[in-house]
């Protein structure tokens, strides 16, 4: 039988498409309030649960939530990771505190749910996934380099999931050009602890906690008779929400772990 084209069924259009029911877990904190917000305006997403800390985690799974997005706290997100892969409930983390001990336990859930989608990524603005990029392509041509990353002072963390998520791309990059150790002549007897910051695989990293700021980063670089700075600013958390709506809608296609959005932006 020939079918004719006025046979076919219609292509849905993106209004007909089905949407993708969401759950957002640490609902209520700051990130999570806004995340919320940008499911609930999105044609095609359907904000299904809002979760925070007292509240029972399985109300997700009994809302029939597709893809749970996660904004809550380093010592909380595994336990939440763990039961989304065992609900079979793709995951968008933004939540910090991944080290590579916590990505290999999560690659290890992940092995029985060849299914199962889980990102994550330390920090959702595009530019800010930039400027890891930048830093990470610039440092072999530099003999220093340092971080400093500066936040709203009520942040937890320190330093932030994005300056060591940097540091330990920049550190990959000259130790895979040979770039030798920066020079730093500071003696630990003539210095106090933790003046010249965090050690992340040989980059220092500054925090500062400051009133009045939101979420900013400068990688230095110097060289002999010239510096360049590389400075991301995030004024508004509004800036994440493109990067998180990405993830949540291109999880599905992405089964097995993912760590930051830079494939899903084609870089
Ligand atoms: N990847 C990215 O682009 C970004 C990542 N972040 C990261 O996201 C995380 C959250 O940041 P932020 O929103 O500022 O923090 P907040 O403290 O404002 O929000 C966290 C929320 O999670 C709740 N919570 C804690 N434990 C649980 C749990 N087990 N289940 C459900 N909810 C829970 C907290 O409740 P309660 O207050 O009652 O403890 C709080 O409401 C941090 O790790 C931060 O670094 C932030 C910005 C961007
Ligand atoms: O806590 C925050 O605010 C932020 N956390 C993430 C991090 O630790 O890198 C991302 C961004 O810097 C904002």
């Amino acid at each position: 039988m020939t079918t004719s084209p006025d046979d076919a069924p219609p292509t849905p259009t993106p209004a007909e498409a089905p949407l993708i029911s969401v759950g957002v877990l640490g609902a209520r904190g700051r990130m999570g309030t806004e995340v919320c917000r940008a499911v609930d305006e999105a044609e095609d997403l359907e904000l299904v649960a809002m979760v925070d800390e007292r509240d029972w985690l399985f109300n997700v799974a009994d809302a029939g939530a597709q893809v749970v997005v996660d904004f809550t706290r380093p010592d909380s997100v595994m336990e939440n990771i763990r039961f989304c892969i065992d609900q079979n409930i793709h995951c968008v983390v933004g939540t910090t505190g991944f080290d590579e001990q916590r990505l290999a336990t999560i690659a290890e859930w992940l092995r029985p749910k060849p299914e199962v989608g889980v990102l994550i990524a330390p920090n959702f603005g595009i530019g800010a996934v930039l400027l890891m990029r930048f830093a990470a392509e610039a440092a072999r041509f530099f003999p220093s380099v340092e971080i400093v990353e500066l936040h709203h002072p009520a942040k937890v963390d320190a330093p932030s999931g994005t300056a060591a998520r940097t540091a330990r791309l920049v550190a990959a990059a000259r130790r895979a050009a040979g770039v030798p150790a920066a020079p730093d002549a500071t003696r630990e007897s003539d210095s106090l602890p933790g003046a010249r910051g965090a050690d992340v695989e040989g980059i220092p990293v500054h925090a500062v906690r400051l009133t009045g700021l939101v979420a900013h980063q400068e990688v230095l670089m110097g060289s002999s008779g010239e510096t360049l700075t590389l400075r991301h600013d995030s004024y508004d958390r509004a800036s994440f929400m493109p990067g998180v709506l990405l993830a949540v809608r291109e999880i599905g296609n992405r089964p097995g772990l993912t760590v930051g959005i830079e494939s899903l932006l084609g870089l």
